[in-house]
C-alpha cells in the first residue's frame, strides 16, 4: 500500500497478500477471488459453484469472468470489479473452467496469489466428451453431418489426439501444468459423479479445503427426482427451490459402441495417474 496517497498497487498483490496473510486483508484485495473452480468443462462445475454460493462466508459473480483467460489484458482492477462486494471474513469464488486447460493461466493465477484455492471437477473423460459434443451440437457449433465418432476417431479408428474434446479428458496433463505453479496442498480434487449421488460429502470436503465453517447441510440441498438431480432451497425466500440450467442432463448424442470402447481405452493409463494425484 502507497501510504502517502492510501492507494493499492495491484501490481503488487502477490506480495501484498503474502505480507498482510496473518492481518484483516483491505476489502479491495479481499474482494480478489481466493477460491477458483478452474474447470473441467462439463464435470459439474456449475452444480458445485451453485452449492457453495449457498455458504454464508463464499460470494461470487453471476457469469464466468474470464480473467485469466480472456480478459487478462484488463488487469486485477478490471477481475476486482467482477466481484461481489464483501465484509470481513467473507471471500470470493470465480469459476472458469476454461481455466483449467488455459496453458497461460497456472502462472497468471500464481502471480495473482500463490495462495490461490484451486478446485478441479473431473467426470470419467467418455462421458464428459460426449456432454461436451452434445452442448457443441446444440449450440451448432459443429458442422451438421458431423458425428460424435467423426469427432473424437480418426478414419483409421484410432484416437483423434487434436480433437480438443479428447484432449480436455487427459485431466493429467493439464493438473501436471498446475502443479508446476502450486503445491498439491493447494489443489482439490472433486468427483463430478459424486457431486450427483452424495453432494453434501463433497460439499463438505470443498469446505474444509477452503477453510470455512461446514455450513451448507441436508436443509439447502435435495435430490429432486423430476430432474434427476440435486438442486437447491433458498431458505430466505420461502419454499423457492433453484435447479441448475436446462441444459444440464440433457440427453446425449447417441453414438456406437465400438467408438465408447476406443475412448475408454485411450483414456485409462491417464485415468490411472489422476488417481494418484488425489
Ligand atoms: N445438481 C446438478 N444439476 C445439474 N447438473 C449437474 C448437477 N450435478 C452435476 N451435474 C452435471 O453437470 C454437468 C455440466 O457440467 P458443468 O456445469 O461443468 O458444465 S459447464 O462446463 O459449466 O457448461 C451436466 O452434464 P450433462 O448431464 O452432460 O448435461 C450434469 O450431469
Amino acid at each position: 500500500m502507497n501510504r502517502t496517497t492510501n492507494k493499492l498497487n495491484l501490481n503488487n498483490i502477490p506480495l501484498l497478500v503474502e505480507n498482510l496473510s496473518s492481518k484483516p486483508l483491505d476489502e479491495r484485495i479481499r474482494r480478489l477471488p481466493k477460491v477458483i473452480i478452474i474447470g473441467v468443462k462439463k464435470c459439474g462445475t456449475r452444480a458445485l459453484f451453485e452449492c457453495l454460493k449457498l455458504h454464508p462466508l463464499i460470494k461470487a459473480p453471476g457469469p464466468e469472468p474470464h480473467f485469466f483467460d480472456r480478459n487478462y489484458h484488463r488487469g486485477l482492477y478490471w477481475y476486482r470489479s467482477m466481484m461481489p462486494a464483501t465484509k470481513e471474513h467473507e471471500i470470493t469464488m470465480d469459476k472458469t473452467p476454461r481455466y483449467f486447460v488455459s496453458p497461460d493461466v497456472p502462472a497468471r493465477t500464481y502471480n495473482m496469489s500463490p495462495n490461490t484455492k484451486l478446485v478441479i471437477v473431473v467426470r470419467d473423460p467418455v462421458i464428459r466428451a460426449l456432454s461436451d459434443f452434445t452442448q457443441a451440437v446444440s449450440k451448432h457449433e459443429v458442422e451438421s453431418n458431423m458425428t460424435f465418432r467423426r469427432r473424437v476417431l480418426r478414419r483409421d479408428g484410432d484416437t483423434n489426439i487434436h480433437s480438443s474434446i479428447v484432449q480436455t479428458g487427459i485431466y493429467v496433463r493439464y493438473v501436471t501444468n498446475w502443479l508446476k505453479y502450486f503445491g498439491s496442498s493447494n489443489i482439490h480434487i472433486v468427483s463430478g459423479e459424486e457431486i450427483v449421488t452424495n453432494p453434501l460429502a463433497v460439499l463438505g470436503t470443498v469446505q474444509d479445503f477452503i477453510g470455512v465453517e461446514r455450513e451448507i447441510d441436508g436443509n439447502l440441498i435435495y435430490f429432486n427426482k423430476t430432474r434427476g438431480f440435486p438442486c437447491i432451497r433458498i431458505l430466505k425466500l420461502k419454499s423457492t427451490t433453484k435447479c441448475f440450467g436446462e441444459t444440464k442432463g440433457r440427453n446425449h448424442v447417441q453414438t456406437d459402441s465400438t467408438t465408447l470402447k476406443r475412448l475408454n481405452d485411450f483414456y485409462r493409463p491417464f485415468n490411472q495417474y489422476s488417481i494418484c494425484l488425489n
